[in-house]
């Protein structure tokens, strides 16, 4: 049987003026994302009313006819915003599709962002007159609590406190609400989402409807990933495991199907996906390379680094 055993840590400590409950906290998320990859992160910006509201919002959206849903699925942004269509994403290396629909919100940036690469426009829902500002303040606030997340980390790996601070403020951030409909058949080998590792720095996800989500420990054990009430699960991506040469960890993860007794049951789930700017290098850090640990990528950037894996999940097209 599956155990959730995911490190819970508390936002609180960072933010207090206790200089050793501040490094308590940076120690403590440091050493969960070496170990396993994921914590359960409390006292966050993210409130409960704000998460029912998205969730109301978003259950209306899937519920409307696959035809209207259509008319938001927009054809050369390589799924980035807007509606995408069941089945089109897969698990990297896996040729069955995901058993999912979802939606993407991303980055809205201010006037003086002075981004080299333009982002697509967030596209608009007719039907639903309070589905974008949710989402969009739900946006935000998955943004400011992953700023301080990143400080920490920033502050572990011994990089100034501020270092990501210029690469994620309007950087290429997605929020992705996802629905699993109930199942009809037998998946013949698909799941509703296949093993695989975040693309981006790290995500943060709030509670899902229901369980599902399993993550793959060191040992090779499959353990559950529950967030506490009132807690996110965030974990780092793979452009932060490749920026700190594999100190920190992406760690692979999976939605399971469910027992044939719940295959009438959905389950939705709306992770935040905290992308840099385009042009952020993902070069492997100095401070993680080492004669122990000698350096193990090629240089990158972000934006290359996000192209080659949309071609690779089957959301832009070679
Ligand atoms: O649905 C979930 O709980 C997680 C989904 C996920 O891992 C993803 O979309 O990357
Ligand atoms: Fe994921």
């Amino acid at each position: 049987m599956a155990m959730n055993n995911i490190p819970s840590v508390d936002l609180a400590d960072f933010l207090s003026d206790d200089s050793k409950r501040k490094k308590k906290f940076v120690n403590e998320i440091g050493k969960a994302y070496e170990e396993i990859g994921f914590v359960s992160l409390k006292n966050h910006f993210l409130s409960d009313q704000l998460v029912e509201e998205l969730y109301k919002e978003v259950k209306s959206f899937f519920e409307l006819p696959l035809e209207t849903k259509r008319k938001y699925e927009i054809e050369g942004l390589g799924g980035q915003r807007g509606y995408i269509s069941f089945g089109k994403e897969h698990a990297k290396g896996k040729k069955e599709g995901d058993l999912k629909e979802f939606w993407h919100f991303g980055q809205e940036p201010t006037p003086d962002a002075e981004l080299i690469e333009e982002y697509p426009k967030n596209v608009q829902i007719e039907e639903l007159k309070d589905f974008n500002h949710t989402g969009m303040e739900a946006y935000r606030m998955l943004e400011k609590t992953g700023i301080y997340v990143l400080r920490a980390l920033a502050l572990y790996i011994g990089l100034d406190e501020h270092y990501f601070d210029h690469w994620v403020s309007n950087g290429n951030s997605i929020l992705r609400p996802i629905h699993y409909p109930p199942l009809k058949e037998e998946p013949q080998g698909a799941e509703r989402a296949g093993a695989h590792g975040d693309i981006n720095l790290i995500t943060l996800l709030m509670g899902a409807s229901t369980g599902g989500l399993q993550v793959l420990r060191k040992d090779g054990q499959w353990i559950d990933a529950i967030p506490k009430e009132d807690e996110l699960v965030i974990n780092v991506g793979d452009m932060l495991e490749r920026l700190t040469n594999n100190k920190l960890r992406s760690t692979i993860h999976k939605v399971i199907n469910p027992p044939k007794e719940d295959w009438d049951k959905p389950r939705y789930s709306i992770p935040f996906f905290m992308h840099p700017r385009s042009e952020m290098s993902l070069n492997c850090l100095e401070e993680c390379i080492s004669e122990e640990n000698p350096k193990h990528y090629e240089d990158i950037t972000a934006g290359e680094f996000l192209h080659q894996r949309l071609v690779e999940i089957g959301l832009i097209k070679k």
